[in-house]
């Protein structure tokens, strides 16, 4: 149970931040010997997240915050990462009702995806993220795009289609058999000779692009354990301008939470903290779904 949240009603809350040697700050994270608690000061409370690996742990943070506040405080009963809810179903549900709805080409292929592929057609990227895609290449004015993490197509789709008829989508994905369900649907919707498909291991086909700045807009959402990677990779070839879009960056919650240490949580760990990090890139992490990260290259 290694998340806990408590408000402090307070009417000074930057007095508790320069307790807590962040004086000038409205918001710091605390490392203890246990794990971190992190301050958000607002107009009217002091906003704490406690985070541990494990529930004893835990308990030490929240006594260690206490005593270094000099407040009592009232935790929240403590939850796991992936028990955090991102956007509650019901504000979910009005975004979808209130956004342009995925047209029928989008709509068959999602139902073919299930048919076809049974469980795995989670991996699928949403109507709502397929929506966002496009309106991205649109806004950017991308004409060279580069995908990671084709499956059946819908995200190609959303993208491809956006692109002016000139324009050019490399799609990289390791399997044959989920790609060629994405091929009838690229043709029928008339982009077919826009999406260049490669299949094999990502990061070959990646290495393989001349290393130099030719993408307008990249789309990450493969193998987990390869983001570090697949970004280190992407960025110096994008253009000035060029944006990178990743997908799955809370890994349903899991990276906020220490107790997750998998491969997978660990690099998307890393890749978040390289991103915000990187003085070549602007950018915007958004609680779309499983978490949509948007970084502008400089
Ligand atoms: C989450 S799905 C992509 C979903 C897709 N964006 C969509 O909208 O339907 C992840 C894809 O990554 C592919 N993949 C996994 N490991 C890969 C690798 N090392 N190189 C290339 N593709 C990989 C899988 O075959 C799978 O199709």
């Amino acid at each position: 149970m290694p998340l806990s949240t408590a408000r402090v009603a307070t009417s000074s809350p930057e007095l508790y931040l320069k307790q807590a040697d962040a004086a000038g700050h409205d918001r710091a994270t605390i490392a203890f010997d246990q794990g971190t608690c992190t301050l958000i000061a607002t107009t009217d409370e002091l906003l704490l997240i406690a985070a541990a690996a494990d529930a004893a742990a835990l308990t030490g943070v929240q006594d260690a915050v206490a005593r270094k506040l000099a407040t009592g405080v009232d935790w929240s009963t403590p939850i796991t990462g992936d028990e955090v809810q991102i956007v509650d179903p019901a504000i979910e549900d009005y975004l979808l009702a209130h956004s342009t709805p995925a047209d029928d080409l989008l709509r068959e292929l999602a139902v073919t995806t299930r048919e076809a592929t049974g469980r795995a057609a989670g991996m699928q990227v949403s109507a709502d993220e397929g929506a966002l895609l496009s309106m991205l290449v649109r806004l950017s004015g991308a004409r060279r795009a580069i995908e990671v993490g084709v499956f059946t197509g819908y995200s190609s789709l959303c993208i491809a289609r956006a692109l002016p008829a000139d324009g050019q989508l490399i799609a990289c994905d390791v399997s044959s058999e989920w790609t060629a369900i994405a091929r009838p649907f690229w043709e029928r919707a008339g982009v077919a000779d826009r999406v260049d498909l490669r299949i094999g291991p990502a990061l070959d086909t990646l290495r393989a692009l001349p290393a130099e700045p030719a993408f307008d807009f990249a789309f990450i959402d493969a193998d987990k354990g390869n983001y570090p990677a697949y970004y280190e990779e992407i960025v110096p070839r994008l253009v000035p301008g060029g944006l990178l879009v990743l997908d799955n960056v809370f890994q349903g919650g899991r990276v906020l939470d220490p107790a997750f240490q998998e491969a997978n949580h660990v690099a998307m760990r890393h890749v978040n903290e390289a991103i915000v990090r990187d003085d070549r890139l602007d950018c915007v992490m958004l609680p779309v779904r499983d978490g949509v990260t948007l970084a502008r290259k400089r």
